[in-house]
């Protein structure tokens, strides 16, 4: 079996070859923490999640990076608004909020969505500020190879040449002639209105923090620079696979490809990109105003079925939000987590302790090899689940025990037994509920059996208080959570 990746570069799917076998380095777009995360930006975390849980699981270790842009134009404007009359930003936001406590404020907001819905942790998060020097290194590199070069006014920017760099467009096959300019510095500068501030000279009014040292005057990095920089310090000149939402493809991607490799890197072997979350089919975006914000969906529904709503398209297809989505999403978790609370709870916990250890089924493996076909994929969870119902009402044993581990491994490997504030089905939380709750449910049926209604209806009253939802069936009483 191969994997293989759409790849944006070149526009087709590519049989995944690791520039080092056994071995996988991913970089892909962290948050600009100038707001509050949104749904969409949880879902390009989601995909990149997928991919990495994925490369793991075919055995390769992965090395996974994501930044935090923690000094942008957006970030300072916003901070100066808080000191300003205009302003008006969430209730939460304190007044005059300096743009490193704004942008902090903000990270740990991704942070706190990212962990809720079982985005693994990367191996290391660097932020822009941290990296300052390795940045003024890559400008200096790109002076000297003749393709950056000093304002041609007074401003202190130093700005990407692109002239100088034929391959420019490449990444997203445009021509230099037919490009807009970059919006971010006065054009009178330039030498062309296309060419991208690799630094931003120090402008009056702004803070004197968000400024550093550099040979070209004082200032602060450009967007593009600082992903350059910080994707090659952690994996190197050359790494595998580099990654973000499919709005990144132009300016931002096709200007860090372009500097880093006319600096001499090799930079990106593969380009990934995930389709955008759209609300009313326009993309979910803060400038619109359009958001749906994690917390807002999880007043909807459980971090599980949010997971699984954001996560269960293939990555580079449109998401378009609508609320029922959610309600399609709770009825498929239903089914998956019933059966194994049915299953776990009739063979033990022995058979989830370790899902990672057992095998997804061949047909699951392969839609995701074949750049991650989670629609394909959960068609499989799906039917194995289906299967494993039939087997526990046939009383196979083995069937439904297989069906369970299989069900375990694929979850395992989609992340939705990472989310936050779900009862874990091997955990002991789920051990000592079940032995509390057996306890009940054989205190009830001792009074049943008496005749004492009275009894056993105070039983179920209290269970029910807790959430928990009893059946009496043929073979006795059986129990479950109560889920969404
Ligand atoms: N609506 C969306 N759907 C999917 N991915 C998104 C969406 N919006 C942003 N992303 C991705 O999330 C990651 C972090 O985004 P970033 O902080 O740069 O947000 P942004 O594009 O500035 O968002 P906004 O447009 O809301 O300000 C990037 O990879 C970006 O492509
Ligand atoms: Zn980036």
């Amino acid at each position: 079996m191969t994997l293989r990746f759409y790849d944006t570069a070149s526009a087709e799917v590519r049989d995944f070859v690791p520039l080092e076998a056994g071995k996988a380095s991913v970089y892909y777009c962290g948050a600009t923490v100038q707001g509050m995360p949104h749904v969409g930006h949880v879902r390009s975390a989601i995909a990149f999640d997928q991919l990495t849980r994925w490369l793991e699981y075919r055995g390769l270790r992965v090395t996974v990076v994501r930044n935090v842009t923690d000094i942008d134009d957006k970030i300072l404007a916003k901070s100066a608004l808080s000191f300003g009359p205009d302003w008006a930003e969430e209730a939460s936001a304190k007044a005059e909020e300096e743009w490193w406590a704004l942008a902090y404020r903000y990270e740990q907001e991704f942070e706190l969505a990212y962990d809720t819905l079982g985005v693994g942790r990367p191996s290391y998060e660097p932020r822009a500020t941290g990296h300052i020097p390795e940045m003024h290194a890559l400008i200096q590199r790109l002076i000297d190879r003749g393709h950056a070069y000093p304002a041609l006014d007074d401003s202190g920017d130093v700005y990407f040449d692109v002239r100088s760099w034929s391959k420019y467009g490449s990444l997203t096959r445009q021509n230099i002639d037919d490009m807009q300019g970059a919006e971010d510095a006065d054009p009178r500068g330039k030498r062309d209105a296309r060419d991208f501030a690799l630094w931003k000279g120090f402008k009056d009014g702004e803070p004197t923090t968000a400024s550093w040292v550099s040979p070209w005057g004082a200032g602060r990095p450009g967007w593009h620079l600082e992903c350059s920089a910080m994707a090659t310090k952690y994996l190197g000149s050359q790494f595998d696979i580099h990654g973000g939402g499919l709005d990144l493809r132009f300016p931002h991607h096709e200007n860090e490809m372009a500097q880093s490799q006319a600096a001499g890197d090799g930079f990106a072997n593969y380009w990934m990109h995930n389709g955008m979350v759209t609300y009313e089919g326009e993309k979910m975006s803060k400038s619109v105003g359009n958001t749906v914000s994690p917390a807002e969906m999880l007043e909807l529904a459980s971090p599980r079925v949010v997971r699984y709503y954001l996560g269960q398209a293939q990555y580079r297809s449109i998401l378009d939000y609508r609320p029922t989505s959610l309600q399609e999403a709770a009825a498929a978790v239903e089914r998956v987590y019933g059966f194994i609370a049915k299953a776990s709870k009739k063979f033990g916990g022995e058979f989830v302790a370790h899902p990672e250890s057992s095998p997804v089924p061949d047909g699951f493996g392969s839609a995701m090899d074949d750049d991650l076909n989670v629609p394909q994929a959960l068609g499989v969870l799906h039917e194995t689940v289906r299967a494993g119902n039939t087997a526990l009402a046939n009383g196979d044993d083995a069937g439904a025990q297989q069906a369970l581990q299989s069900v375990m491994a694929m979850t395992t490997v989609l992340g939705l037994n990472d989310v936050r504030g779900e009862v874990q089905e091997n955990s002991g939380t789920a051990q000592a509920l079940e032995v509390l709750v057996e306890a009940q449910l054989e205190a009830r049926a001792k009074a049943r059996a008496t005749k004492d209604w009275a009894a056993s209806d105070a039983i179920r009253d209290v269970l029910a208080a807790a959430g928990i939802v009893v059946e009496d069936g043929a073979d006795g009483a059986s129990w479950s959570l109560k889920r969404d």
